[in-house]
């Protein structure tokens, strides 16, 4: 099939993410971990791409090439429009990498303007002034100002953004947006004259997603978050360009124990870490103690549960511990550490047959998806806004996998994710 539509996505929860709401359209999406080997086959009945990649904290020239490769084999594979999806509360390191990443495309494509606008309504992310906010809270004093990696300390996301580019970065706010496509399209079309190509898009509803996508979806590259490009498809739909296949994919049904691996420190990760540690055997791992002895002790912790028991293990903790761990670790260290024990845990898991697996935290994800060796994956039932299950091939097996965002899903989450498998 002809592709609409190529898309890029700095981490693993951001690319299930994304897939999820671009698969509500009932458009056939196909997402791949990293930077397929082989090229895409013309069989290949999606009509959408997404490339998963793990860059978000990776150092800048190491981001854009992951991304510059993305963009090659997304440009092989026949797509000529593209989205560049990053976190809805605009995770980034002080110089990158969502501006830097953004002109690469932009230069590598010819796009003369983007657009950035990550907000997400439904998960209380919106932008209104050109400052991003949580829920009711600016961005700078919700949660996300604790994130071990991307602490966020500023709402404004021109000034963000600014750091990050060489061009102009410029605004299109809630007033040009409340006015409509037709008047959106002359503020940014103005915008461009004046030597503006880079715009953050205010947003605060569905609504103005809707207006948004309108006015740009001819653009040759859209960034922002998932709910954006989940405006997409419905318009490819209404310019004709596609329509969603009669018979819809069957899913696999997994049998096999279950198992969630936390790596993410969020505020809502904690409550649902410490709800289903109430309903399940727990175990929590210790960073420091990870850098001095690995994870064999946890390995061996793993193997004496019974397998059909709902199991926890998890280094999410408050941020005056991950504070500690990071002073006597380094930020990076702490960070890495945690990975690689939860990637062996994972394995250990597979090992032992488990094969449903829950993860939290979006680098957890990413290093716990390419320590299995998943290369594919297909996108099956949402459990919350944003959080699907997923389906992968691992050494001939299927597994059931669910990457939850941080901040993503209600207190009972990792319950609900499991009852929703049950019942899909
Ligand atoms: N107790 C801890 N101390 C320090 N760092 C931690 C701790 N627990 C987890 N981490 C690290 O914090 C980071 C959390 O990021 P991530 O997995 O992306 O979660 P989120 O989706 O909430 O952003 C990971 O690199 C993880 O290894
Ligand atoms: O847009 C979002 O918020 C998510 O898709 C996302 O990218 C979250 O990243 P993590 O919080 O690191 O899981």
């Amino acid at each position: 099939m002809a592709l609409l539509l190529g898309c890029i996505a700095d981490d693993f929860t951001g690319a299930t993410d994304l897939a999820a709401l671009l698969s509500r359209s009932g458009l056939p999406v196909s997402l791949r971990i990293g930077v397929p080997q082989r090229k895409r086959d013309d069989t290949d009945a999606a009509v959408i791409e997404v490339i998963a990649l793990k860059c978000r904290t990776a150092p800048v020239q190491t981001a854009v090439e992951q991304a510059r490769q993305a963009l090659e084999w997304l440009k092989d594979a026949g797509a000529t429009r593209f989205f560049w999806k990053y976190c809805s509360t605009f995770d980034s390191t002080p110089e990158g990498n969502i501006g830097s990443i953004a002109e690469m495309l932009m230069a590598e494509i010819g796009a003369r303007q983007t657009i950035y606008c990550p907000a997400f309504p439904e998960n209380g992310r919106n932008i209104f002034m050109g400052h991003l906010f949580v829920g009711e809270q600016l961005l700078s004093e919700s949660s996300m100002k604790d994130h071990p990696l991307t602490p966020m300390r500023d709402s404004s996301l021109v000034r963000l953004l600014a750091p990050q580019v060489r061009g102009t970065v410029g605004l299109a706010n809630r007033i040009a947006v409340s006015e409509g496509p037709a008047a959106l399209k002359a503020r940014l079309q103005k915008l461009t004259e004046d030597g503006v190509q880079h715009v953050i898009v205010d947003a605060v509803c569905d609504d103005d997603l809707r207006t948004i996508a309108t006015a740009t979806v001819d653009f040759l590259l859209l960034t922002g978050g998932s709910a954006i490009a989940g405006q997409l498809p419905r318009l490819y739909m209404e310019q004709g360009l596609a329509a969603p296949p009669k018979v819809r994919q069957t899913l696999p049904n997994v049998a096999g124990s279950q198992i969630v691996l936390s790596g993410s420190c969020s505020a809502m990760t904690r409550k649902q870490v410490a709800d289903y540690a109430g309903r399940s055997i727990s175990l929590r791992l210790d960073p420091l103690a990870l850098a001095e002895q690995g994870a064999a002790a946890a390995c061996r912790w793993l193997q004496k549960q019974p397998a059909d028991a709902a199991k926890i293990i998890y280094a999410t903790a408050e941020p005056d511990d991950v504070r500690r761990a990071q002073e006597r670790l380094r930020r990076d260290k702490a960070g890495q550490v945690v990975e690689q024990a939860l990637s062996e845990l994972a394995q250990e898991a597979f090992r032992l047959g488990t094969r449903r697996f829950v993860v939290a935290g979006g680098e957890t994800s990413g290093a716990i998806t390419q320590a299995l060796g998943v290369t594919h994956l297909t996108i099956g039932p949402e459990i919350a806004p944003g959080v699907p299950w997923t389906f992968a091939e691992v050494k001939g097996e299927t597994i059931a996998l669910a990457l939850k965002s941080g901040n993503f899903g209600g207190e009972t989450f990792f319950a609900d994710a499991f009852t929703r498998l049950e019942t899909a």
